[in-house]
Formats: C-alpha cells, sequence, structure tokens
C-alpha cells in the first residue's frame, strides 16, 4: 500500500507538486499520467527517499519515507527515468552488485540473479558486457535490478521511454506478470495509450496538480457526460458542420478535410436527434460513430477541465 499525504514540493517560488494526496491498494497497477514536467519525477523520487519534501508524507508498506527510509528501500524496487551503467561490467556483475547492496544472502545470491535473469529474458546475455546491451535490454536490466531484493513494491519512472513498438510490449506484458507476481507497481508515463490495458488505476497529473485518480473503469464512468462522435462526410462538409454547431451539446469541434471530431455533451437521446438531424439535411454524412472515449481523450478532456 502506497499511501501520500499532502505532499508538496517547492523550488524557490516554483510549486512542482502542490497538496498530493493519492492511496494505492496493495496488488494495484497505478498508471501515473502525466505530460512532460507536470510533476511525476518529483513526486516518484520523493517515494524512493531520494527528494525532500516541501511537506507533506508518505508511507510504503506501512514505513514512513520520511523517518524510515531504510525500511521504504528494502519495500522497493526504483527504477528511474534515466540510469546510468557501468563500463567494463558485465550483466551478471551489475545485478549482483545490487544484489550485494540489497543484503541478499550469499548463498541465495546465484539463485536470485538466476531467476531475475530468466523473468527478464536475459539469461543468454548473462556474460555480456552491459555498456554493449540494445537500450531495450539495458531497460530491462534495470528493471531486473529492481527486483533482486524481491521488493513488494515496484516504483518505474517511465519504464519503455524511448523503446521500439515490440520492445514496449515486453515491457508491458513484463508488469503484467509482475502484477500477477502479487507485486503493487506505481508506473509513470506520459504516453496514456501505452497504460490502457495494463493498469487497475490511473491517475492524471498537470502543472503539480493531482487532476483525477481512481479506478480505470470509474474514471472511464466519469467521463460518460462528455462523449466523443467521430463523424465523416463524403464532400464538402460545411453544411452538414453549421448544422452540428448548432447542437447546444456540442463542446468543440476539430476538423479535418472531410470529418471532424466533436466533444460532446449530450445523452445517448440527443445523440439520436443529432444523427437524424445530419441523415435528413442530405449533407454528404457517410459515417457517424459514438467513440468508447480512449485514455488519450479522458486526458484531453481531463487537462481542459471537461471533466473533474
Ligand atoms: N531541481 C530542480 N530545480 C528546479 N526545478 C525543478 C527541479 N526538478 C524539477 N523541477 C521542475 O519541476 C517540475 C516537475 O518536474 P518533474 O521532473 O517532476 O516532471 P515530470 O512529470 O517527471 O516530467 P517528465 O515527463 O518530463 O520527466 C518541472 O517544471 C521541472 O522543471
Amino acid at each position: 500500500m502506497i499511501d501520500i499525504r499532502n505532499f508538496g514540493k517547492q523550488y524557490g517560488d516554483f510549486t512542482a507538486v502542490a497538496n498530493l494526496n493519492l492511496q494505492i491498494p496493495a496488488g494495484e497497477m497505478f498508471g501515473f499520467i502525466g505530460p512532460n514536467g507536470a510533476g511525476k519525477s518529483t513526486t516518484i523520487r520523493f517515494l524512493a527517499t531520494l527528494l525532500k519534501a516541501t511537506h507533506g508524507e508518505a508511507t510504503i508498506n506501512g514505513h514512513s519515507v520520511t523517518s524510515d527510509p531504510i525500511g521504504v528501500r528494502r519495500s522497493v524496487g526504483y527504477m528511474p527515468d534515466n540510469f546510468g551503467v557501468y563500463d567494463g561490467m558485465k550483466v551478471w556483475e551489475f545485478l549482483d552488485f545490487f544484489a550485494v547492496a540489497y543484503q541478499v544472502p550469499r548463498n541465495r545470491r546465484k539463485a536470485v540473479l538466476s531467476d531475475v535473469l530468466e523473468l527478464l529474458d536475459l539469461t543468454h546475455k548473462r556474460d555480456d558486457y552491459v555498456n554493449g546491451l540494445s537500450r531495450g535490454m539495458k531497460q530491462r536490466l534495470c528493471l531486473a535490478k529492481t527486483l533482486v531484493h524481491d521488493p513488494p513494491v515496484l516504483i518505474l519512472d517511465e519504464p519503455a521511454s524511448g523503446l521500439d513498438p515490440r520492445a514496449r510490449l515486453e515491457v508491458k506484458a513484463l508488469l503484467k506478470e509482475l502484477r500477477s507476481m502479487g507485486k503493487t507497481i506505481l508506473i509513470s508515463s506520459h504516453i496514456l495509450t501505452e497504460l490502457a490495458d495494463c493498469c487497475t488505476s490511473i491517475g492524471i497529473i498537470e502543472r503539480g496538480q493531482l487532476l483525477l485518480h481512481g479506478p480505470i473503469d470509474q474514471v472511464y464512468r466519469k467521463l460518460q457526460k462528455q462523449r466523443i462522435l467521430d463523424i465523416r462526410f463524403t464532400g464538402d462538409p460545411a453544411a452538414g458542420l453549421s448544422l452540428i454547431r448548432s447542437d447546444p451539446n456540442v463542446h468543440q469541434v476539430h476538423e479535418n478535410s472531410r470529418s471532424c471530431t466533436i466533444e460532446y455533451a449530450g445523452k445517448d437521446a440527443d445523440v439520436q436527434r443529432l444523427l437524424r438531424t445530419l441523415t435528413k439535411a442530405d449533407c454528404g454524412l457517410i459515417s457517424f460513430a459514438d467513440k468508447e472515449p480512449t485514455l488519450e481523450d479522458v486526458f484531453m478532456l481531463v487537462t481542459k477541465g471537461l471533466v473533474t
């Protein structure tokens, strides 16, 4: 369980994070989502006991980040957004180094390393030099080192950044496997779709403010009052667009050459009425879709203040 109470961080006059309150129950995979500079790493570094808060407190599995940092470090596997690897070190030496640092008993180290290498599909790279690994493998190795002391909680700062689509999928599959092993996982990203199908709950942060958080289905439900309509026309969309704009439930219209995406606040009956109006008007309507909101949509709506 991760419990953050009233966390705030100031850099001089600048507020990087303001009064953040967040509880993540054990066994969750929590997606911490926000654009660049939103305050994700600041919060994560505080949880990893690497940054002093201006105010507030957090506990991880009952250990206070401020008064029991050693207890926190024993419970947490932390993967930073930027990590260094050491020249002239082999993959197994890198992991062994962290196993020693985390006081894994000598007689268990060999087995732990072999398990972790197996889990991360790095066994065949055991004797390779770390600095010769591809970026994706380095990333996997960094994830491997967060697991050597078998922590119940993983805090991962953008673990898939800079990876190609296939390597991203591999990281996602791994995270799912770690969750099925009972780990509580906090993972940050500025790419929403990356987290859509593996997180159980999400929080959206922007400019240091946590705008929305909760179980993923709850966040989707909140969105239902705001829907996205995707409308296409065969020819000039001007006539259709003018009808669309006259509907009071239309919040915003994003136009393309022969289609538009609408942020719409109406209920099912209103959507049906708009569809009927467009069909009757003979304005070249060729498709009309009431889209399932994606996480991207949630993010855009929340950060624009349309969903609270
Ligand atoms: N040491 C520092 N001194 C001054 N400002 C800082 C410092 N560290 C972070 N900031 C500022 O605090 C804000 C939050 O930064 P943070 O790194 O937490 O964002 P982030 O959400 O992790 O972004 P990214 O996705 O780019 O990593 C940013 O505006 C950043 O410039």
